[in-house]
């Protein structure tokens, strides 16, 4: 298996940021995060209690937005450094750091994350290619879930 190619990095990166960029406002950015949230939550219900500290309980409050916010620009960062090796495992090593000492969170949950991150991302972004996607966000989410449990 060829894992994120030089092309596929480029076509990634093209695409995320036609949809993620410095035109797309903080509402687009959080509703896109957002519905990356809820369809995590209808596949594993289990997983909203992960959530508690940053009141999941009200998805529309501020402690669950400024989550949903910071997630993302976690992910939008990964994704721009697609093209820089160095750059990419320091984030990605920096992201496994700060799951590590969080109770509950699994290598399976990263997997589920990968799943519902290609299908949310297939109706938003124009030409999706779910191969070329997967090749760059498994290496990402990987790197980000290593040493957690399983
Ligand atoms: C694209 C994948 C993901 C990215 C980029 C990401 C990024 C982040 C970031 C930046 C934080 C804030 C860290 C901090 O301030 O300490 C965070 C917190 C957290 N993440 Fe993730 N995350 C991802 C996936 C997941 C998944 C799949 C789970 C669980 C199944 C998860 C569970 C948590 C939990 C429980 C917290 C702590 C919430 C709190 O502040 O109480 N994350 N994540």
């Amino acid at each position: 298996t060829k894992f994120c190619s030089k092309g596929d990095a480029a076509i990634v990166m093209e695409q995320w940021s036609a949809l993620y960029n410095q035109d797309a406002s903080g509402m687009t950015k959080l509703l896109i995060g957002r519905q990356i949230f809820d369809s995590l939550f209808d596949r594993v219900p289990a997983a909203v209690g992960l959530f508690n500290r940053v009141n999941v309980a009200d998805r529309n409050s501020g402690g669950f937005s400024a989550h949903i916010m910071r997630v993302i620009g976690g992910l939008d960062i990964s994704i721009n450094s697609l093209g820089a090796q160095c750059t990419l495992s320091s984030i990605t090593s920096h992201l496994l750091a700060q799951h590590v000492v969080r109770d509950g969170v699994t290598k399976g949950g990263f997997a589920m994350m990968g799943e519902v991150l290609v299908s949310s991302l297939e109706q938003l972004v124009e030409d999706f290619n779910p191969d070329v996607w997967r090749n760059c966000l498994m290496p990402i989410l990987n790197a980000m879930s290593k040493d957690l449990p399983a």
